[in-house]
């Protein structure tokens, strides 16, 4: 899904460069061939996993591991120039003036902004830097488990050296900075050209609840990645069911119908999702719909470039580890909680510890038809106090912590006490 929205929004924004994407093995044929519609190439890769599950537990997110796929980008040489996007990330204009820039340019962690994220950067394929690239993290390892740890280490000069190297924190807007700098992003997020949905809570994966000072900031992003996501739905289908794949029809109404029976299908996206009830799906799409003119997307009659490569392109990548992707099936803002994800690394108190929050549900199957009643209300009950968590990670993370109740001092200290040991 991620995926879909960064080729989309490149279109929209009418990029003149290749849109490539990096899939690994286990996405499946039907998805592949979704994603063939709308990117100029679709590149299968294998999947390297960095195995550092210590250091990927101190940074509380295991599943980055194999976020040492996005390596493989730099075997590219079909390319002079790319650009690297997260499937995490939404263009909200033509950066195409990226490629002015060399490698290695990328904008500041917002968490520690010596570092660069890897979630936009621009870099030279090139196999001798793939080869130091794999000889560096065998030697090295990578200091967060995943790849922005080594890329950073292996681009060590990239704090210091040249500036022209830093790319303008508009190029990768993360989302955390509505509640770390609130000031200054009202001051500069309307200038924001990539915003980037960093972090374990993701646009595919929320529940659109934005009710904090979140919702007139990062509220309008997402809003922007559902339209841009649901407009998608319309612009296909792929090559091979007779459409020109990148021909985009006008206009599209944001689709709603079908949202509703969501809550009964069972959907093949993950087994690490779980369904939730229709009535919050109306509460989602009334979050989620535009609130204004302003909002509303527009699609625009375009084709993907009919040149050449120009020898540059944008890349980005997706791998999915469970299952397969089916576009189609998704008929709105999904409703489902990425379980793994779950509350990772929110206050804990006795109620809220992660094993009850995460690995009875994980093992708990899909909410379904069916069920006898007091089923239904056991996992039904799961399933609300699993939203109940992602709900108090999402106010925590807006800043509306519960100091005096569960987010209190003594909990939070648990917590880390308990990260320590
Ligand atoms: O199952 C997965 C997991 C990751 N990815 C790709 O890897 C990227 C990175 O994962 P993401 O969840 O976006 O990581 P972030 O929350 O953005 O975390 C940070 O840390 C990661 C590990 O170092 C870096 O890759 C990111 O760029 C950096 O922003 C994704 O966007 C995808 O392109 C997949 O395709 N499939
Ligand atoms: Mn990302």
């Amino acid at each position: 899904m991620g995926a879909i929205v960064v080729a989309r929004s490149l279109r929209r924004h009418g990029t003149t460069r290749s849109i490539v994407v990096m899939v690994t093995p286990n996405v499946s044929q039907r998805a592949r061939l979704g994603l063939e519609g709308l990117f100029d190439k679709v590149i299968v890769v294998d999947v390297m996993d960095s195995e550092d599950q210590l250091r990927l537990s101190m940074l509380r997110r295991p599943e980055l591991g194999i976020t040492f796929t996005k390596l493989h980008c730099w075997t590219l040489t079909q390319y002079s120039k790319c650009v690297f996007l997260d499937a995490d990330t939404l263009v909200l204009c033509n950066v195409d003036e990226l490629f002015d820039r060399d490698e290695l340019s990328a904008a500041p962690d917002p968490g520690w902004p010596d570092c660069f994220n890897s979630g936009v950067f621009v870099f030279r394929p090139c196999l001798h830097t793939h080869a130091r690239l794999l000889e560096h993290a065998l030697q090295h390892g990578s200091f967060d488990g995943g790849d922005q740890g080594l890329l950073n280490t292996f681009f060590s000069s990239w704090s210091e050296a040249d500036i022209s190297k830093h790319l303008p924190f508009i190029y990768n807007l993360t989302t955390s900075s509505t509640y770390t700098y609130l000031p200054a992003f009202k001051q500069f997020g309307h200038n924001a050209k990539i915003v980037h949905f960093l972090g374990v809570m993701k646009p595919w994966s929320s529940q659109g609840r934005t009710e904090s000072s979140q919702s007139q900031n990062m509220g309008r992003f997402l809003t922007l990645w559902w339209n841009e996501y649901r407009a998608q739905k319309n612009c296909q289908p792929p090559a091979s069911e007779g459409e020109p794949p990148h021909k985009f029809e006008k206009t599209q109404q944001v689709q709603r119908e079908g949202a509703k029976s969501l809550f009964s299908k069972k959907l093949e996206i993950s087994d690490l999702l779980l369904t939730q009830s229709s009535v919050q799906m109306e509460e989602m799409h009334s979050m989620t719909e535009p609130k204004d003119k302003e909002e509303e997307v527009k699609v625009q009659e375009g084709s993907k470039g009919e040149e050449e490569h120009h020898g540059e392109m944008h890349t980005t990548q997706l791998t999915s580890s469970e299952g397969d992707f089916h576009p189609e099936e998704v008929k709105g803002p999904s409703q489902f909680l990425p379980l793994s994800h779950t509350p990772v690394n929110s206050p804990v108190d006795e109620d809220m510890s992660p094993s009850r929050g995460s690995k009875d549900i994980q093992d708990s199957p899909l909410i379904t038809e069916g069920l006898d009643n007091s089923q239904t209300k056991t996992r039904v009950s799961e399933a609300d106090r699993v939203r109940e968590e992602l709900q108090r990670r999402q106010l925590w993370e807006a800043g509306q912590a519960d100091y005096m109740g569960r987010d209190a001092f003594k909990n939070i200290k648990k917590m880390l006490d308990c990260f320590l040991e």
